[in-house]
């Protein structure tokens, strides 16, 4: 397994005690592509955020290519995430004033496990298996947004992560771009074995993936 959660719950405390994810269990293999569906309230985003490992106010234990992770400080937990786990977001939150392949760049030298001159050839190369490398030196801000959502997939898989995360990667295009990040993510499980986990309320979408995981009121009804 690449990820595995195991009896994982959640309480928020204002403004009154709410259980939001109960006895949450289960795991994504090596070169799976997941999706977690659920109605809006259901506790997708908490969950992912959770197995993400930027919110640690749970009990359970999570465990990422076998390690646990569960307990481990901020700033293990931080180098962690950067290695291990890509994400990509609804918005893209890509520096605007900065080019396409400083963005890319950046969680490389966040890592500073290699030279300048391999992280820059290594973005090059994302951007160009994303089919967008005649973009690297154009700036952020001059991009269509179907663009965009492609730099910040190549920026998440910058350092050649375990896992892709999404939150609602394809919330914020049209079904010809979200169509075409669907595609790339295909492509990276079966040409480079990655696994994915994917939030989305696009059925479609989710229709296309190994496997739904669909949650109900804080728990995981099936997957
Ligand atoms: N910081 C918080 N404090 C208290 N309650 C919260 C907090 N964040 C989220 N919630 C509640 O937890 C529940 C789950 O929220 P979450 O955002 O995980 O749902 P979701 O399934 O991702 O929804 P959506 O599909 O609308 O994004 C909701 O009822 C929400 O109101």
């Amino acid at each position: 397994m690449v990820l595995e959660a195991k009896n994982i719950n959640k309480h928020f405390h204002l403004p009154k005690d709410f259980h939001v994810l109960k006895n949450i269990s289960f795991g994504v293999k090596q070169g799976e592509f997941a999706s977690i569906m659920g109605k809006s309230g259901s506790g997708k985003s908490t969950l992912l955020y959770i197995l993400s490992t930027m919110d640690t106010d749970y009990t359970g234990e999570l465990y990422l290519s076998k390690q646990l992770v569960t307990g481990k400080s901020h700033n293990e937990l931080s180098r962690i995430r950067n290695k291990s786990i890509g994400f990509v977001f609804q918005f893209h939150y890509l520096l605007s004033e900065f080019s396409v392949l400083e963005n890319v760049m950046l969680p490389a030298k966040k890592l500073a496990e290699k030279s300048l001159a391999e992280i820059e050839h290594d973005a090059h190369e994302k951007l160009s298996m994303l089919h967008i490398g005649h973009l690297a030196q154009q700036k952020a801000s001059r991009i269509s947004g179907g663009e965009k959502q492609r730099v910040a997939i190549a920026r998440a898989l910058i350092n050649d992560p375990a896992i892709l995360m999404g939150d609602e990667p394809t919330g914020n295009l049209d079904s010809h771009n979200s169509e075409n990040v669907f595609n790339i993510f295909k492509r990276l499980k079966e040409e480079q074995g990655l696994s994915l986990l994917v939030v989305t309320h696009d059925e479609d979408f989710a229709k296309r993936t190994d496997r739904i995981i669909e949650m109900e009121d804080g728990m995981i009804i099936k997957h």
